[in-house]
């Protein structure tokens, strides 16, 4: 029960409507329990008319009474067990909500490593399952909890007065149930996670053949992929059966022990009658009582395994609420930011793989001017840009941000200030101009399209039938890569950023069109410092500076006349490139 502290500070929220919920279910019970004596009470009168104890008249009115009394005490019971799981069952699905938002709120502050150590999988199912499953803690647990220890209050001293022996012979076989149930509820767990692992490696195949169709069927891979499908299918039909074996047990379990605690008050009743000891109408009441017993005694062994589920649940949720971000913002002040860009012997290495991404960097840029990085595959150009956000903090050396230590810049105002292109565009399931205002939320159609056109990608949206409007992604087009890509430099350009990293994101463009964007983009970043990789020289010539960087340090600097008028990289890729050109 340690986990399922956290829920505390929610129960405190919630004690007004929960404290009612407790008194609804009270009153609820306590309504049920007169309907049982009052068909031992009918039953009684129909006995003493049959041995002419009572005349007719008498019976018509007292059964009419008794009738009404519980039909009205079963309307009233009925509404407040309505009204109790609109206060207690309202709550947990309060505390399913606060509970989802503030796992959502800590996984959006936690840092970049945090999501490269967990996989996106396991992060969504402690959103999803593992709170559904502590809601039921919240809220079912509580209300079937309550209803069972009025009930065990209110019934079992009223069945002892009544009935002492009978009530003695009834009550023995429930305890065996409450333990068998358990039992079974235990087992069902086990066998329920088998079967919901299956259906997320069954979901994790579908999606994945899904989203790699293509490769699929260039490489004829149907036949393997169907016979995959058709041995996960077996696996899962087999956990299914194996569920369903023991679920089976479950109802004819509670069955037989109804039936065996009924045979008791028939049997022991049935004697105690012939005895004189009791009327026949405490039998009929008896076996009410039984009937009313049973599902909270059952519910007994389920709230166990209920709260264990939750007690698990909670504990992988607490395991991440734990984990603290390891970028922090050391400021609420927010720092203006004017783009100069220091990096003074910088070395970083990535904490998860131990690779050695930077190694003694240093250089300088000044605001407004652009810096092009150029160099071989893994060799620590994008890390560059990762540091200049402030997604990972460096291992030695120090960057600086207008001459002061990028720590103690105001993150949320570090982070405004720059237009980053990663290198595989993300563009969300939403209309083009959507994905476009992600860089300004209140930017106008004009503003969008202004800022398309300068990413030389207006006249491809022209050609779609909804034209901004058209939805991308799962529910919509695809969109090519270049295209990908310029909506993601508008997305940019539309932020206005003091700073713009640019991660080869010109890569899946074509020269001409590359050339138009880079020429627009010098007219609107002229007071914007710009970082941008890539791997073609047409990218880097204009840039004021070009570093070229080789196994994370730097190997040639200098401007696109001075690395071309000496041997090394530089000049040997230019070359190379403008032969391909031609
Ligand atoms: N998130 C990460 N976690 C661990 N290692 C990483 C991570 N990102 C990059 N690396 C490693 O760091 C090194 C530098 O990677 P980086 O992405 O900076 O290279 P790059 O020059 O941008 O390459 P490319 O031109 O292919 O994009 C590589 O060896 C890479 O494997």
């Amino acid at each position: 029960m340690k986990a399922l502290k956290h829920l505390n500070k929610y129960f405190k929220k919630y004690w007004l409507k929960l404290f009612l919920g407790v008194l609804i279910t009270i009153i609820a019970r306590i309504f049920s329990l007169v309907m049982p004596s009052y068909v031992s009470k009918s039953i009684n009168v129909i006995e003493k008319l049959t041995t002419n104890d009572i005349d007719k008249a008498t019976a018509n009115d007292l059964l009419l009474q008794y009738i009404l009394v519980i039909i009205g005490t079963a309307l009233l019971s009925a509404l407040f067990t309505f009204l109790m799981r609109q206060t207690i069952i309202n709550v947990s699905r309060y505390i399913e909500y606060d509970l989802k938002n503030e796992v959502f709120d800590h996984y959006q502050i936690l840092s970049l490593d945090f999501y490269k150590r967990n996989r996106i999988g396991d992060l969504m199912n402690r959103i999803s399952e593992d709170v559904t499953q502590v809601r039921m803690y919240g809220g079912p647990a509580i209300m079937y909890g309550m209803q069972t220890l009025t009930l065990f209050v209110c019934l079992i001293p009223l069945m002892f007065m009544k009935a002492p022996t009978i009530a003695f012979y009834t009550l023995v076989p429930l305890p065996i149930l409450s333990v068998l149930i358990y039992q079974i509820s235990k087992i069902i767990h086990k066998r329920s996670t088998k079967v919901q692992e299956y259906l997320s490696t069954l979901s994790t195949f579908a999606q994945e053949s899904f989203s790699g169709v293509a490769v699929i069927k260039a490489y004829g891979l149907e036949p393997k992929i169907n016979a995959d499908v058709a041995q996960l299918a077996t696996e899962g039909k087999d956990t299914s059966m194996d569920l369903a074996k023991v679920n089976a047990w479950f109802f004819p379990l509670m069955i037989l022990l109804i039936g065996v605690s009924n045979i008791f008050v028939i049997y022991i009743g049935g004697k105690q009658y012939l005895a004189g000891e009791v009327s026949l109408g405490i039998i009929a009441e008896f076996i009410l009582y039984v009937n009313m017993l049973t599902w909270p005694v059952a519910v007994v062994g389920w709230l166990t395994s209920i709260v264990q589920r939750a007690e698990a649940s909670q504990k992988r949720i607490n395991e991440f609420l734990e984990v603290t971000p390891t970028i922090t913002n050391t400021t609420t002040t927010p720092t203006p930011i004017n783009g100069k860009i220091e990096f003074k012997n910088v070395s970083f290495t990535y904490p998860d793989t131990g690779i050695k991404a930077l190694n003694n960097i240093s250089f300088v840029l000044e605001p407004g001017k652009t810096m092009a990085i150029l160099g071989k595959t893994g060799s620590g150009k994008s890390t560059i840009l990762d540091l200049v956000a402030r997604l990972y903090d460096v291992d030695s050396g120090k960057i600086l941000i207008d001459d002061k230590p990028i720590k103690e810049i105001n993150l949320d105002s570090l982070r405004n200030s720059i237009g980053a292109v990663p290198q595989d565009a993300f563009l969300f399931s939403d209309t083009i101009a959507n994905n476009i205002r992600f860089g300004k939320e209140d930017a106008t159609q004009e503003e969008i399209e202004a800022k398309a056109k300068q990413a030389v990608v207006h006249k491809n949206i022209m050609g779609f039938a909804k034209k901004y409007d058209t939805i991308l992604g799962e529910r919509g087009i695809t969109l090519s890569g270049g295209q990908k890509q310029r909506v993601s430099i508008a997305r940019a350009l539309i932020k206005e950023p003091k700073i713009y990293l640019f991660d080869d994101c010109l890569s899946a463009v074509d020269t001409e069109t590359e050339e138009k964007i880079l020429k627009n983009l010098k007219k609107a970043a002229q007071q914007t410092t710009t970082l941008i990789v890539s791997h073609r020289v047409s990218s880097a010539k204009n840039a004021d500076t070009i570093i070229i960087m080789e196994n994370g340090s730097i190997k040639q600097q200098g401007s696109h006349n001075e690395l071309n008028s000496v041997n090394g990289y530089y000049k040997q890729l230019y070359e190379d490139q403008l032969t391909e050109k031609d």
